[in-house]
């Protein structure tokens, strides 16, 4: 199988496939080496959520990669400078954190290696790293290209040695067209990259440690499953982020007897396209929480590409126009195309039954 940076044939959205797995891929590569520091650095952000060196030091290197190669493009980013401007120890660390785990690796390597690191783009300075973290500010996802960024997603369960992910979207007019996640602690040793492109199916490789290769990619579907009772469902770990008494209850209703695989982070749209569970229920804890579009972003894609489908509680498709975060969508529900029908009748019934209809949004 050829792989994407020796292919000569020109597929859609190509090249933006190739530069998003390599930003993630280098970001992964930054967030392993500051997992195994002693300092990571937590903040508790003003919405009680930790940030880290790794989520400002991956957003950062991400945005190196997209501005040095599409530089017209919009993004939206989960973080953004202000926390590392008023605590300039901290930028320090991060700075730092980047240069050790990237940049000084680069030393003594040879041209095509540096010469990627050239593409993927350099930060010069702490200035420069500030400036790059709050390019992600843009509020208008509906229209042209906008690339959607969690940077670290699963902050929590990054820091306890849990599941995360390192999610990039591209939405072309608000739709999802290429969707990538680097998984560090999933699947085998080192984690996985998984990347779609719209129409072009989804595929998974081995992350590495070498900021140059990607190796071959192996194309992957979702579990074939055609009953509900044959799932295995998946849901996160926090309580705060999902109703775990509903879903289990849904779960019942759908005729599921396994326990739920439970992981943090987009992780768990990974587990679905890599056939590790079926169904991803994300009832809310609140009606007031409105979800990120990127934390749903990238895993929505990968999913739908591998013969899945991502609905909000109601049924209805993601729309991912509204800007920042989902303003038409309450709950995420994640499943093979296959079961979809039985799998949306119990849960909108639950859905409307807890929370009310779609009109009390
Ligand atoms: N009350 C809430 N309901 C749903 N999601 C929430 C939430 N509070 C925070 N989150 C989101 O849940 C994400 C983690 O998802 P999960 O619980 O599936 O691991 C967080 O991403 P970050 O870790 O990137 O901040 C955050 O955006
Ligand atoms: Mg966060
Ligand atoms: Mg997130
Ligand atoms: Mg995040």
């Amino acid at each position: 199988m050829a792989t994407t940076t020796t292919s000569t044939s020109s597929l859609p959205y190509e090249k933006e496939r190739r530069i998003a797995e390599l930003a993630v891929q280098r970001a992964a590569i930054l967030s392993k080496a500051v997992y195994n520091s002693k300092v990571k650095g937590t903040l508790e952000k003003s919405d009680n959520s930790p940030v880290t060196i790794a989520d400002f030091g991956a957003q950062a290197l991400v945005f190196a990669s997209l501005r040095n190669n599409f530089p017209d493009d919009n993004i939206i980013g989960e973080e953004d400078s202000g926390d590392l401007r008023s605590n300039k120890e901290l930028a320090s660390l991060v700075f730092k954190a980047i240069t050790e785990a990237v940049y000084s690796n680069t030393t003594g390597q040879s041209s095509s290696e540096s010469s990627s690191s050239n593409e993927l783009g350099v930060i010069n300075n702490e200035a420069e790293m500030l400036d790059l973290i709050d390019k992600g500010d843009c509020t208008d996802s509906g229209k042209g290209r906008v690339w959607a960024l969690d940077p670290i997603d699963g902050t929590k369960g990054f820091l306890r040695g849990g599941q995360y992910a390192i999610a990039l979207g591209l939405l072309v007019d608000g739709v999802v067209t290429v969707g990538v996640l680097g998984c560090p602690n999933l699947g085998e040793e080192g984690g996985v990259l998984l990347s779609a492109v719209k129409g072009q199916g989804t595929v998974v490789r081995p992350l590495t440690s070498d900021f140059s290769t990607l190796p071959d990619p192996s194309r992957v579907t979702m579990n074939p499953i055609t009953t509900t009772s044959d799932a295995t469902f998946c849901e996160g770990v926090e309580t705060g982020h999902s109703n775990h008494n509903l879903q289990a209850k849904i779960a019942a209703g759908l005729g599921i007897t396994k326990p739920s695989v439970r992981y943090d982070s987009q992780a768990k749209y990974a587990a679905l396209a890599l056939g590790e569970a079926e169904i991803y229920l994300r009832l809310p804890s609140s009606m007031k929480y409105e979800e990120k579009i990127w934390d749903h972003a990238a895993g929505s894609l990968v999913v739908e590409e591998a013969g899945g489908v991502a609905f909000d509680m109601y049924g209805e498709k993601l729309d991912f126009t509204t800007g920042r975060t989902f303003k038409k969508n309450k709950g995420v529900i994640v499943m093979p195309k296959a079961i979809q029908e039985d799998v949306v009748r119990v849960v909108r019934e639950v859905a409307i039954e807890v929370y009310g209809g779609k009109s009390s949004l």
